[in-house]
């Protein structure tokens, strides 16, 4: 079984087309990461993959459920770290997490609270306001607030859009672990050199439709820029895989 399988998604919002017809198996265990210019169908597909948006056609499961017909289930196989910065600002850190936990019916879950809190460097803020963190620690409780009720699949919408190095590192090594354990994450973003250390495979989306689809190291060979030398994954920290994505972007715009 998948963790999640998508099959011929369409959406438009009005005469705009934001998915135009999208299939695509993420195994488990994968770290799968999902890429595409603004405005490609990211966050559509996340949205429709957390049941939030519906689409016109086609159909969605995660971990065998599907989305729309079995919605309750399917989102607790999902936690799902929002793009927005979405809160309320007159709970705590750890009554937002309490609250979440009992969205999903979830009492005593403190245990597993403080140890996400603590893997996030939100130990210290666990009694502060919401409105009184900084956008990088509202993004952490972002984070520990899809984890709340140990999901297998984790969606990560451009988590370190606007945070800082330190915050970048330790959430790659908390959701690297995760991965470890066994979770799938899929994550878009638009640092590239991130997708290119951390995901194993990659999708490329734009104007809705899927341009590429393969394994980092596959398409990172398949499209290196003729005479440029064959390096080691990530050995120098440089992205190539952005000549990559800006080649095959070029390339969709002629087909
Ligand atoms: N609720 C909505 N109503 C109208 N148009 C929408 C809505 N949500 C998204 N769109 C449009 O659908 C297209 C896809 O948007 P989406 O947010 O999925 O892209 P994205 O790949 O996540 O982009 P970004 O990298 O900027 O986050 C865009 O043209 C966007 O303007």
């Amino acid at each position: 079984m998948s963790a999640i399988s998508i099959q011929h998604v369409k959406k438009s919002y009005g005469s705009l087309q934001a998915l135009a017809g999208v299939s695509l198996e993420i195994e488990q265990g994968e770290f799968f990461g999902l890429l595409g210019p603004n405005g490609a169908g990211k966050t559509t597909l996340i949205t429709s993959m957390a049941g939030l948006c519906k689409p016109d056609s086609g159909s969605i499961s995660v971990m065998g459920f599907d989305v729309q017909k079995d919605f309750r289930i399917s989102r607790r196989q999902l936690g799902v770290v929002p793009q927005e910065l979405v809160f309320d600002p007159f709970f705590t850190v750890r009554e937002t997490l309490r609250f979440q936990s009992g969205y999903f019916g979830l009492r005593k879950n403190d245990d597993w609270i403080d140890e996400i809190m603590a893997n996030l460097d939100l130990t210290n803020k666990a009694d502060s306001n919401m409105r009184a963190l900084s956008g990088g620690m509202k993004r952490r409780v972002l984070v520990a607030q899809a984890l709340v009720h140990r999901p297998p699949v984790i969606v990560l919408d451009e988590p370190t859009a606007g945070v800082d190095v330190e915050l970048r590192q330790s959430l790659w090594q908390f959701v690297s672990r995760l991965n470890k354990a066994g979770h799938t994450i899929v994550l878009t973003t638009h640092y590239l050199e991130e997708a290119e250390s951390l995901c194993g495979r990659i999708a490329m989306l734009k104007q809705g439709r899927l341009v590429a689809l393969d394994t980092t190291a596959n398409l990172l060979a398949k499209h290196r820029p003729a005479g440029a030398p064959v390096r080691v994954l990530g050995d120098d920290g440089a992205a190539d895989l952005e000549a990559v994505f800006v080649k095959i972007m070029a390339q969709a715009q002629h087909e």
